[in-house]
């Protein structure tokens, strides 16, 4: 089974465009807890345009299921999960600028600092994985940081899987295989849906985890979020 870890960064969005506390982030997570979902990831900004720092705080105590933080390791990221601990922390290397995460780290060259800080995390019981592209040689490198997990970043598939490009999983079957035999555990995003999910997990031996935001609350518009978390679901088994 593949653990479906929703992302709530969108509800987010949607209550700091008016301000007011419409939607209740911390309601929403636990609804889609008690609907099933195995986790809730968030992705603090630094510029807080969705998750506020505030948020990561008041999520703690209302999420049983797994806690995943997803961020760039700068220092005022780290105190704050090293506060928190939650489940998981995803390292993302983002540029402030970024307006979504787009590339995986570059373990070989970012090998030190990624040996550095995942340490810390690991030596405060919080769970580690690493944002990486599809790239052998990025897999091995993020076996070398110490880290539990990857996250494999999966917009390049999800791009020309949408084309009809079946192909385009080809590099992160190889990539899973890859980390099998290292021993790293597999987690995966970024832009997965409910159109290329199923083929996905076919695909991705051992696949542990999946955080999904983007296209799932879009698509819990027109189904339900009740209904989309369990669409997910069947999905994963
Ligand atoms: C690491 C990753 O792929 C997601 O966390 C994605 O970055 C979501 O962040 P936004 O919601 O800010 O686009
Ligand atoms: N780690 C990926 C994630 O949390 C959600 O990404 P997306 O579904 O919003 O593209």
């Amino acid at each position: 089974m593949t653990k479906l870890s929703v992302n709530i960064n969108k509800i987010a969005t949607l209550r700091n465009s008016r301000g007011g506390d419409v939607p209740n982030l911390v309601q929403f997570a636990r609804d889609v807890q008690k609907f099933g979902a195995q986790g809730i990831t968030i992705h603090p900004r630094p510029d807080e345009r969705h998750i506020r720092y505030q948020d990561v705080y008041d999520l703690k105590p209302e999420v049983y299921t797994e806690y995943n933080i997803e961020g760039n390791p700068i220092r005022q990221f780290v105190d704050m999960v090293l506060k928190v601990k939650p489940t998981q922390v995803t390292l993302v290397p983002d540029a402030d600028d970024a307006i979504t995460s787009n590339a995986g780290w570059d373990t070989i060259k970012h090998k030190d600092f990624l040996v550095d800080v995942i340490k810390e995390f690991k030596q405060n019981g919080i769970r580690t994985a690493i944002f990486v592209d599809p790239i052998l040689k990025q897999v091995e490198g993020a076996k070398a940081t110490g880290t539990d997990r990857i996250e494999l970043y999966t917009e390049a598939f999800a791009h020309n899987y949408g084309l009809g490009n079946e192909m385009a999983i080809k590099p992160y079957t190889e990539c899973a295989v890859l980390a099998n035999a290292l021993g790293l555990g597999i987690n995966a995003g970024h832009d997965l849906s409910l159109d290329n999910i199923k083929f996905f997990k076919q695909n991705i031996p051992d696949l542990l985890e999946v955080s999904i935001g983007h296209a799932l609350i879009s698509e819990s518009l027109y189904l339900g979020i009740e209904n989309v978390v369990n669409m997910y679901l069947r999905q994963l088994k």
